[in-house]
């Protein structure tokens, strides 16, 4: 069945000896025919004649044209001919860049980089990952079947050979983007056999990011964090969701949580929004004391803040029954994000059962009640394990900074996040502030990077919109 070439794979040499074996059972060789080989050599020319049209159709037009212009009107008029295409090109490349980058510059590099990167390397790479399978003493391997570019990666897509599976390609990608050179790759399955491998070509989040400019208008459900790895601005939803932060310590759980504050700041300081902060450590989250409307530091305290947040909650479902569905941010009802640094602490740490317990009840509670009524969790925590937080659930949207380890992976963005790609426990120590998040509506993790809001930054904001802005809001209160 693998000699079929509707089987999917290419054949290839073995490069390696077979291991001695006591007895050896081995097929019969048969010489094949000269004129077998040859005809074969003549239907694969003719073959790849009839379909270059289809599949390099600027080349081959290009040369198709060049040579009656060379015959008919020789150097002279090839020239004129080569400098009105440069011409024509170049005026599209100046009227419609974006249609010139997409259909011309990326097609090219697309081309460029299957013959260059992936034709050259392809067997030497996948075999020695482990990814060439042997039958009968022969070698098959998972066959290009296009590569394409986007304007940040290479999608390779790939027919796997009969009888292997995408897992397969997924246990190896550490190998591809090593033997590749690239700084990641995502496997997506696309059908039976059918799988896309997507190289960067350059790491867009490689760089740290400053803080994000803040915006006057606010929208709750898509806040600016920082960069997605595509290169496009990377957005948060807090209303109508909760979501719990996860990496180990120095990942950059700060720079999550400050970037969402930051972007809060314009609803903060007009009363449609509060943030209600716990901050166990003391010292994440105290610089910016002055920007929240609530803030707990000791054990007590917080459990007193969750509690309030139960009770604000209760209230407001009971004005909205039987009236609204819908919590809109308004002064009278703002939207209230309840900061939680290090929710281990007060549900997992704390030595006093009875705080463990009341904590617990509440974030449970807010968490699977808030969120039709204008309140949201946004929740820092460093070990994700059952033991630790079995809360982790109740957490809609999750953010998966820098891992200890991989089966913590699928914990955190749910069971098949490290097949598609979310190396979480694989993020670079250097590089903190990168994670990957599901976005909205699709189910492929995106990496990402927040920005990095500095101790300089929270002064700022603390002046231009710390508690003198607060005060002047009804109701907003600091403790
Ligand atoms: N987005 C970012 N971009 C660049 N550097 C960052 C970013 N986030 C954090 N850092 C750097 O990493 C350091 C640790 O970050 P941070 O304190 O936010 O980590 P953490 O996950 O909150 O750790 P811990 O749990 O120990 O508090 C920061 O002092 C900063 O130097």
């Amino acid at each position: 069945m693998l000699r079929d070439k509707g089987a999917g794979a290419t054949q290839v040499q073995p490069t390696a000896p077979v291991p001695a074996h006591a007895i050896r059972f081995a097929t019969p060789v048969v010489e094949t025919p000269g004129i077998l080989i040859l005809g074969r050599w003549v239907y694969r020319a003719v073959r790849a004649l009839v379909l270059a049209p289809f599949r390099f159709p600027v080349v081959v037009s290009t040369l198709v044209g060049s040579v009656p212009t060379l015959y008919y009107l020789g150097w002279v008029g090839l020239a004129l001919g080569v400098a009105l295409s440069g011409a024509g090109l170049g005026a599209w490349w100046w009227r419609w860049p974006l249609s010139f980058r997409s259909l011309v510059v990326l097609r090219a590099l697309a081309a460029w980089r299957w013959l260059w990167v992936y034709r050259r390397h392809w067997q030497p790479v996948l075999v020695v990952a482990g990814l060439a399978e042997s039958y009968q003493e022969r070698q098959y391997l998972p066959q290009i079947r296009k590569v394409t570019c986007t304007e940040w990666a290479d999608r390779v897509r790939v027919r796997l050979v009969a009888g292997t599976s995408p897992a397969d390609v997924e246990n190896r990608v550490v190998e591809l983007v090593h033997g590749f050179a690239a700084p990641s790759c995502r496997v997506t399955v696309l059908g039976p056999r059918d799988v896309v491998l997507e190289f960067p070509r350059r790491d867009l989040l490689a760089e740290p990011l400053d803080a994000l400019a803040v915006s006057d208008e606010v929208d709750l459900c898509a806040l600016p964090m920082g960069l997605r790895e595509d290169g496009q601005e990377w957005r948060m939803r807090l209303h109508g969701t909760h979501v719990l932060t996860v990496g180990v310590t120095g990942a950059g759980k700060g720079s999550v949580i400050w970037s969402a504050i930051r972007a809060l700041l314009p609803a903060v300081v007009d009363g449609t929004a509060r943030v209600w902060a716990i901050d166990p450590k003391r010292m994440e989250l105290s610089y910016g004391r002055s920007l929240f409307a609530r803030y707990a530091d000791s054990a007590e305290s917080a459990v007193g803040l969750l509690e309030a947040a139960v009770e604000g909650m209760r209230e407001r479902a009971a004005r909205y029954a039987g009236r609204q569905r819908t919590h809109v941010a308004t002064v009278t009802d703002p939207f209230v994000v309840v900061v939680l640094d290090e929710v281990a602490f007060l549900t997992a740490y704390h030595p006093d059962r009875d705080i463990r317990r009341r904590a617990e009840n509440a974030i449970a509670t807010l968490t699977s009640q808030g969120r039709s009524v204008g309140f949201c969790v946004l929740a820092a925590l460093q070990d994700p394990r059952k033991e630790v937080m079995n809360l982790r659930n109740l957490f809609p949207d999750k953010v998966a900074l820098r891992l200890d380890e991989a089966s913590q992976v699928d914990m955190v963005l749910g069971e098949d996040a490290r097949d598609r790609g979310a190396n979480a426990h694989l993020i670079d120590p250097d590089v903190p502030g990168a994670a990957f998040v599901r976005l909205e509506g699709s189910p492929i993790p995106v990496r990402v990077r927040a920005a990095y809001v500095t101790d300089d930054d929270i002064a700022t904001m603390t002046a231009d919109y710390g508690a003198p802005g607060l005060r002047s809001v009804p109701g907003a209160e600091v403790t």
